[in-house]
């Protein structure tokens, strides 16, 4: 199978997967998938739920191996890439919000991937912290306990955590989910400011129309790449109906794309 670029405009590429076959012990995710995702860009990957997104990203995480095929990451195996090359946002539903972290504490652990030992913060690293936090903004909120601010704040604590070594590649999974709309517009234009900066950026998200309104570049995926390229492009009925098997309805408005998970209900007189 041939590798597909992800985009037309660059070169280099950020991810390389060859091949790659995923597998939960003997049940397979998906099989002989090869992708590439070039550097600078910003895509996202969407897909029904259990449809392998976030197995694909903990393959090119590392953090699950590839039952077979190569994956690259700068042109280096995957396990020996320079600890900070990659920042990581899980799943937010998955975190214990009951474990006793401030939001420093929480930023700081991200200091830790890049094989820091030591358990104090130089004045340089606070610094550092400090003005992240700022540009995210919860610098008001870096001794708050973790249980005490909100979705949309935790959001940008575990996104500074990820940003605190500087990343080549940023990998967020579902960052738009648990948070209002206008939160959810805010990280994603935070994202594109640092995509603009030069930082590849990959995530996974369930909302179509966050996707069409600021991603340049969509993956459809179900066990397997479905299909890719520019939103207005690939958001047709026929792709949204293979990706997902059911009833989606695509209205272009005033030049843009909006999409709903079925037929629009019609009032009864
Ligand atoms: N640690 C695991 N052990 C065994 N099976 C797993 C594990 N993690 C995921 N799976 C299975 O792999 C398949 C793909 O799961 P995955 O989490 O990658 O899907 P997803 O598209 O990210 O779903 P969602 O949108 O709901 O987050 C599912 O059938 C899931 O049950």
């Amino acid at each position: 199978m041939q590798a597909i670029s992800l985009s037309d405009s660059f070169s280099t590429p950020a991810v390389r997967l060859s091949s790659v076959t995923a597998r939960y012990e003997q049940n397979e995710v998906f099989g002989n998938l090869s992708l590439e995702i070039a550097a600078g860009q910003f895509a996202g990957i969407v897909g029904p739920t259990a449809s392998g997104k976030s197995t694909l990203l903990k393959i090119i995480l590392g953090i699950h191996s590839a039952s077979a095929g190569q994956v690259e990451l700068y042109n280096h195996p995957v396990n020996k890439v320079r600890p900070g090359t990659i920042g990581y946002v899980p799943q937010l539903g998955s975190v214990d919000w009951n474990f006793p972290v401030t939001v420093e504490e929480v930023i700081s652990m991200g200091l830790y991937t890049n094989g820091r030992i030591w358990p104090w913060l130089s004045k340089q690293e606070r610094a550092c912290i400090q003005d992240l936090a700022c540009r995210l903004g919860v610098n008001d909120c870096l001794q708050h306990h973790i249980s005490d601010i909100s979705g949309g704040q935790r959001q940008r604590a575990f996104l500074a955590r990820a940003l605190i070594n500087n990343p080549k590649l940023l990998i967020l999974d579902e960052p738009t989910s648990g948070v209002d709309i206008k939160t959810q517009h805010e990280v994603l234009h935070l994202l594109g400011d640092f995509n603009k900066e030069g930082i590849t950026i990959l995530l996974t998200t369930h909302d179509l129309n966050a996707v069409a309104s600021h991603l340049p570049w969509v993956i459809c995926f179900n066990r397997g790449i479905i299909a890719q390229g520019r939103p207005h492009t690939i958001f047709t009925n026929e792709i949204l109906t293979k990706t997902y098997g059911g009833d989606i309805v695509i209205v272009k408005y005033e030049g843009h794309l909006l999409i709903a998970n079925s037929t629009p209900l019609k009032f009864i007189d």
